[in-house]
């Protein structure tokens, strides 16, 4: 088993009925606690922005508040890029593109800044877990409101019995577990 398969077995926590009945919320605080696990998942994750010689592909990393921010920032920083904030809705003082939609446990509405990406950059995009992709579709669709171009999405866990893969289309994924 790698470090990653172990880390994400043993520090991610099945909470059942969180937030609302019917949901196993996944808590990933124990792994963010453990500085070899969160070595091991930011360096995993920050193989979706290089190519296949190992250099960096994409120009920014984007995350999405809130622990999108946690995992995609160390990321960026690894990858040698910027980082990028999609935040939820009312939080970004400056003009902002806004995109509402559907997660496994509600609805929500999310922004950038429209000047947050240079028409043309790419960018790679960070969050934890892909459970309906209502969020990761959203934050794509920001992304080439901005100009962007959406390089890849990499996340934690892919909560495989939810259409998550269905709802980001071609947006390559990698996932560095699944349920
Ligand atoms: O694939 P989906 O069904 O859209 O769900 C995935 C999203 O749900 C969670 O965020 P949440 O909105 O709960 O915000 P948080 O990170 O602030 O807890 C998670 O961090 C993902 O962003
Ligand atoms: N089951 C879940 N656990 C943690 N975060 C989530 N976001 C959407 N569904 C989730």
């Amino acid at each position: 088993m790698s470090d990653v398969t172990e880390a994400l077995s043993r520090l991610v926590r099945d909470v059942p009925d969180y937030p609302e009945p019917g949901i196993v919320y996944k808590d990933i605080t124990p792994l963010l606690a453990d500085h070899g696990a969160l070595t091991a998942v930011v360096h995993a994750l920050a193989a979706a922005g290089r190519d296949d010689d190992g250099r960096t592909a994409v120009d920014l990393v984007l995350g999405m508040e809130s622990r999108g921010f946690i995992l995609g920032a160390p990321v960026a920083l690894e990858l040698g890029v910027g980082f990028v904030p999609v935040r939820k809705e009312g939080k970004l003082p400056r003009e902002t593109h806004t995109e509402s939609y559907s997660l496994e446990y509600g609805e929500a509405t999310l922004e950038i800044h429209t000047d947050a990406i240079a028409p043309g950059s790419r960018v790679l995009l960070v969050d934890d877990v892909l459970a309906t992709g209502g969020t990761m579709a959203a934050t794509r669709r920001l992304v080439e409101s901005c100009g962007g171009v959406a390089h890849g999405a990499a996340v934690l866990l892919e909560l495989s019995f939810l259409p998550g893969r269905e709802a980001i289309g071609d947006l390559p994924l990698l996932a560095l577990g699944q349920v």
